[in-house]
């Protein structure tokens, strides 16, 4: 046993790459992995029978009809997947300046949860409570003469618009409006009415981000005048996103999200070290349509750039991620 005389051949104790050499080494050793369980499906509902209508900007998803919504749903659920995310699309002759069509019990939301409450007993599901597609104006709140969101009034709304979702077999109510102290008041009210097993997901870390251009586009819900910057956080801010999640936790929320997620995958990094909770991240629509519209052109692999974007989110400590790839990823890890 004679050591190399060639002194240009390094000695190396520590090689990592051992550990890549094959894909099975490779599996044993991969610290994070993309599961359907960790997906939650947003879909959005709107009036009607027979259609679905698909999305301009979101190619790959569309509008339903409760009717087609419903098969959507006992597909996906068939794929594995645990939970959707219900947004309604509602007609400009529902909407007024306080949003009031949101806790009608007869309205599209109350109604589509029903049926698929019914339909699909097993799938979680999660309604949103914000009044932005209620809205003739477009926010997320009440507004005074000057155009200032008004934040008690709103949380009077917010609650109300959450029991009638409570009501109508909501597994978990999603508020999404960014109002202080909405999330205690939800709880407070969902247990004075005996719902105490209706979860809070809570919107803890919302950014007020250019990335939701689709999702308005969506829902034709885009505010008309101003933005968002009083209520949804500022891109720069970190400390806060901690400060707002501890708050939402000793309000009662049982799940806290940071949405967007990849602009922001430090600040789930973040919460995911400071917090014990379940921990959801927002793949927002302009994440969607990015990695859409660059597949379209032929510039990246779609399912391998869809894969990464998701397993980066889970990685930076995510546990759960909604995403409008839930369906896609799903049937592909099937
Ligand atoms: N309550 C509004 C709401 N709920 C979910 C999204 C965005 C979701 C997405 O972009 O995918 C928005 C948009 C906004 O705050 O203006
Ligand atoms: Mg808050």
């Amino acid at each position: 046993m004679t050591s190399n005389p060639d002194s240009s051949v390094p000695n190396i104790t520590h090689r990592p790459r051992r550990l890549r050499r094959t894909p099975a080494l490779r599996r044993m050793v991969k610290e994070t992995n993309l599961s359907v369980n960790d997906l939650i499906y947003p879909l959005f509902v709107m009036e009607g029978e027979g259609k679905k209508v698909e999305i301009t900007s979101m190619p790959g998803c569309y509008r339903y009809t409760p009717d087609l919504l419903l098969e959507e749903i006992a597909a996906v659920a068939e794929l594995g997947i645990n939970a959707i995310a219900l947004f309604p699309v509602i007609s400009e002759s529902k909407k007024d300046d306080t949003g009031s069509e949101s806790y009608n019990p007869e309205g599209l939301v109350q109604q589509t949860v029903q049926a698929i409450k019914q339909a699909v007993p097993q799938i979680v599901v999660i309604t949103d409570v914000a009044l932005d597609p209620f809205t003739t104006h477009g926010h997320d709140g009440l507004i005074d003469e000057n155009g200032t969101i008004l934040n008690d009034p709103t949380v009077e709304v917010l609650v109300k618009m959450a029991l009638s979702q409570a009501e109508s077999g909501a597994d978990m109510v999603a508020p999404s409006d960014m109002m202080d102290g909405r999330i205690g008041a939800i709880r407070k009210a969902l247990d004075a009415e005996g719902y105490i097993n209706v979860g809070i997901l809570a919107y803890s870390a919302k950014y007020a981000s250019a990335y939701y251009g689709p999702f308005r586009d969506a829902l034709d819900s885009a505010p008309k005048f101003g933005d968002k910057k009083t209520y949804q956080m500022d891109a720069g801010n970190a400390r806060e996103a901690i400060k707002e999640t501890f708050l939402d936790i000793a309000e009662g929320a049982d799940i806290v999200m940071v949405k967007p997620a990849l602009a922001y995958l430090d600040i789930i990094h973040q919460i995911r070290s400071e917090t014990n909770l379940p921990v959801a991240a927002y793949n927002v629509s302009g994440e969607y349509a990015m990695i859409k519209a660059a597949a379209q052109q032929g510039w990246i692999d779609e399912k391998q750039v869809m894969l990464e974007t998701l397993l980066s989110i889970k990685r930076a400590g995510a546990d759960l991620i909604l995403t409008y790839f839930a369906k896609e990823v799903a049937m592909i890890l099937g």
